[in-house]
């Protein structure tokens, strides 16, 4: 959000219109909250927590556009090419909620970063409705309350958390530097409210 301020006003003007300033957003906000929804896919698909999922053993011999691959084989899915596929998603590089929007609601022709970030088939992530509906409250709930600023360097710029990730299993970025501020009086005190 620090990188993109144009995307965090946008979301944080969808949740002054159907949140409003005296409550902090529930669940039933759910399907008014288009532009925060395409945030949570956005996230998930810009900067995939596992970007080669978890590898997967073949069962029995398979083949996949003329290439045998043996039983036992160990396969790995590469996600992050996936969800970074230009075909797909148009300038994969950029963060861009509006690229799953379409007439004011989620645009069904758009693949689902959703049903390639969670692993696939039989053990595909049991946690999936949890974290999606967790990462919608969280991105809601921050923005609603929360200006978050980036923190620049002696020369101006930006730092890009996505420039220093973790490697492994799991890619995080090493450090999100930013300051964050209440949006307002009313902001501050649902903040409140909310630790108690
Ligand atoms: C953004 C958050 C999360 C991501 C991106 C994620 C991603 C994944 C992926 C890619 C797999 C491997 C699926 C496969 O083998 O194809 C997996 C497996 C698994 N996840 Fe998650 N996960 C997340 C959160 C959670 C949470 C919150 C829980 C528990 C409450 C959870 C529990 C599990 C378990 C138990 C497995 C192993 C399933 C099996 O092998 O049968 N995950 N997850």
């Amino acid at each position: 959000m620090s990188l993109y301020p144009d995307v965090q006003r946008k979301g944080q003007d969808e949740l002054d219109h159907v949140v409003g300033p005296n409550r902090l957003p529930e669940f039933d906000d759910y399907d008014d909250l288009v532009y925060i929804r395409a945030i949570v896919l956005e996230s998930m698909r810009w900067m995939v927590v596992t970007p080669l999922s978890l590898p997967h053993a073949l069962i029995r011999e398979d083949e996949y556009r003329g290439y045998r691959i043996p039983k036992g084989s160990v396969i790995s899915a590469n996600v992050w090419a996936m969800l970074h596929n230009p075909e797909d998603y148009p300038d994969p590089e950029e963060f861009k909620p509006e690229r799953f929007i379409k007439d004011g609601k989620l645009d069904p022709n758009v693949r689902d970063p959703l049903t390639l970030a969670f692993g696939f088939g039989r053990r595909i992530c049991p946690g999936r409705h949890l974290s999606s509906g967790s990462l919608f409250m969280m991105v809601a709930s921050v923005l609603h309350t929360l200006d978050i600023h980036p923190v620049t360097g002696n020369n101006g710029e930006k730092f890009d958390p996505s420039s220093e990730v973790t490697t492994g299993l799991v890619s995080a970025p090493e450090r999100v530097p930013c300051t964050l501020t209440a949006r307002s009086t009313n902001a501050e005190r649902l903040i409140q409210q909310s630790s108690l």
